[in-house]
């Protein structure tokens, strides 16, 4: 169910016209909605039932404070992987006791704030930083909570930026040393054991690896507890795709249920509690990018439509060669149907939103990029002295600015001249 619609030819965002929107915030700009984001999370959360679950909202995803704020006010817990990403979700309302801390690359101020915060737990990926946090914790006279990221060496199928649990990616530590691991840190004195986390990749549009990993997860906790090493949780992480294009990936219901299935096959018991770091799933079809055509040129080989949005703003198409709809914010155009690149104003040939799309365009014409509410515009950059667009967020009939687009004084914010 999409969160857009067309009313009498012209797209609507939840009751607000699009075309209203963008001539009030211009363009490009990113619009999410509300009750999407709402509808997403609830299908992660509500197939648990009263099994002790924890849905993580990976930030990393869309970290836009109106965003966080509404997940937190769910109940959502979140899956960071950076002080500022901590900070976004403490200043949005989100619960430090619901923060699990990922990313392979912690550095030392990142471990105080989130030890003198008191996350939830730390997703440890690399022996050194098990040692890290034993010492800052120690300096600080707390003990860490801590489970390891196991990188269980299964293919997640999907695109190999994406793709990070297989051994020859640098995330998570490798499962035939997680024992040992685990065997340092029971023997620590600031280190408080609490789970074990995994996260094989993103855009996974099968449930088998989820499942393989979770068969491989299951048997080092059994190994665990021979050792005497008991965990409260088990974060299986993020990864479950969405439809872009013609993917059909299971929906998280059906998602959940065949996780809850192999858990309730496993000697596991059910006080063990159970978190998920979904990101894409819950943002990526709850926003659109909207952007204008500024030109057509058409030459004899092709041809371009160049619209006010690019690489800079979404990258996706450019860094994975990824496909997401374009579609009019107009339905209906007296214009002739053309396959057109819809590209962007950067210099870089590897600037476009799409190629070879059918469509009917005329200079100022909207366009819609669907799916963009996940990596869109966290990953979105000022190359090319580009200010970054503006969020807005639909409501039902509301629309609200939630971050505006930057100023060209942005863009120079903190630099110097030398005296
Ligand atoms: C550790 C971790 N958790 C969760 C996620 C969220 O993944 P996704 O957006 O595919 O659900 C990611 C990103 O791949 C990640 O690296
Ligand atoms: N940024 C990626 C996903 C990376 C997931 C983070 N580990 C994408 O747009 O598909």
């Amino acid at each position: 169910m999409d969160f857009f619609n067309y009313k009498s030819g012209e797209l609507f965002a939840e009751d607000c016209p699009v075309r209203e929107i963008a001539a009030k915030h211009g363009t490009p700009c990113y619009i999410y909605s509300r009750a999407t984001l709402e509808r997403h999370w609830h299908a992660f959360d509500r197939p648990f039932g009263d099994r002790p679950h924890l849905i993580c909202y990976a930030v990393k995803a869309n970290s836009n404070l109106a965003v966080l704020n509404i997940l937190a006010r769910l109940g959502s817990g979140f899956d960071i992987v950076s002080a500022g990403e901590l900070e976004r979700v403490l200043a949005a309302g989100g619960d430090p006791k619901k923060i699990v801390f990922s990313g392979v690359g912690k550095r030392s101020d990142e471990i105080l704030s989130a030890l003198k915060t008191g996350i939830r737990c730390f997703n440890i990926e690399v022996g050194g930083e098990l040692d890290r946090i034993n010492e800052l914790a120690g300096e600080l006279g707390v003990k860490a909570p801590v489970s390891f990221r196991v990188n269980p060496d299964v293919d997640a199928k999907t695109h190999p930026y994406i793709s990070t649990g297989l051994k020859e990616n640098k995330f998570g530590i490798a499962i035939e040393q997680a024992l040992l691991e685990y065997q340092r840190a029971a023997a620590m004195p600031n280190i408080d054991i609490i789970g074990i986390d995994c996260h094989i990749g993103s855009q996974l549009t099968d449930t088998t690896p989820f499942l393989d990993a979770l068969g491989r997860i299951l048997d080092l906790v059994d190994e665990l507890k021979k050792m005497g090493i008991a965990l409260h949780h088990l974060d299986l992480g993020g990864g479950l795709g969405i439809r872009y294009r013609d993917e059909q990936p299971p929906e998280p219901a059906d998602y959940v249920e065949a996780l809850l299935n192999r858990l309730n096959q496993s000697k596991l018991t059910d006080d063990v509690e159970i978190l998920l770091e979904p990101g894409r799933a819950i943002a990526g079809n709850a926003g659109i990018l909207v952007t204008q055509v500024e030109y057509l040129k058409t030459t004899a080989d092709k041809n371009f439509a160049i619209v006010d949005a690019a690489m800079n703003d979404l990258i996706r198409p450019s860094l994975y060669s990824a496909w997401q709809e374009i579609i009019p914010v107009r339905s209906q155009s007296s214009a002739d149907e053309n396959h057109w690149d819809i590209v962007g104003p950067v210099c870089e040939t590897g600037d476009f939103l799409g190629k070879d799309r059918k469509l009917r365009l005329s200079p100022e014409d909207l366009l819609a990029v669907r799916s963009s509410g996940a990596y869109g515009f966290t990953m979105s950059s000022n190359y090319n002295s580009r200010p970054r667009a503006a969020e807005v967020m639909v409501d039902g009939g509301d629309c609200h600015l939630i971050r505006e687009r930057e100023t060209l004084a942005h863009l120079w914010a903190g630099e110097q001249l030398l005296p």
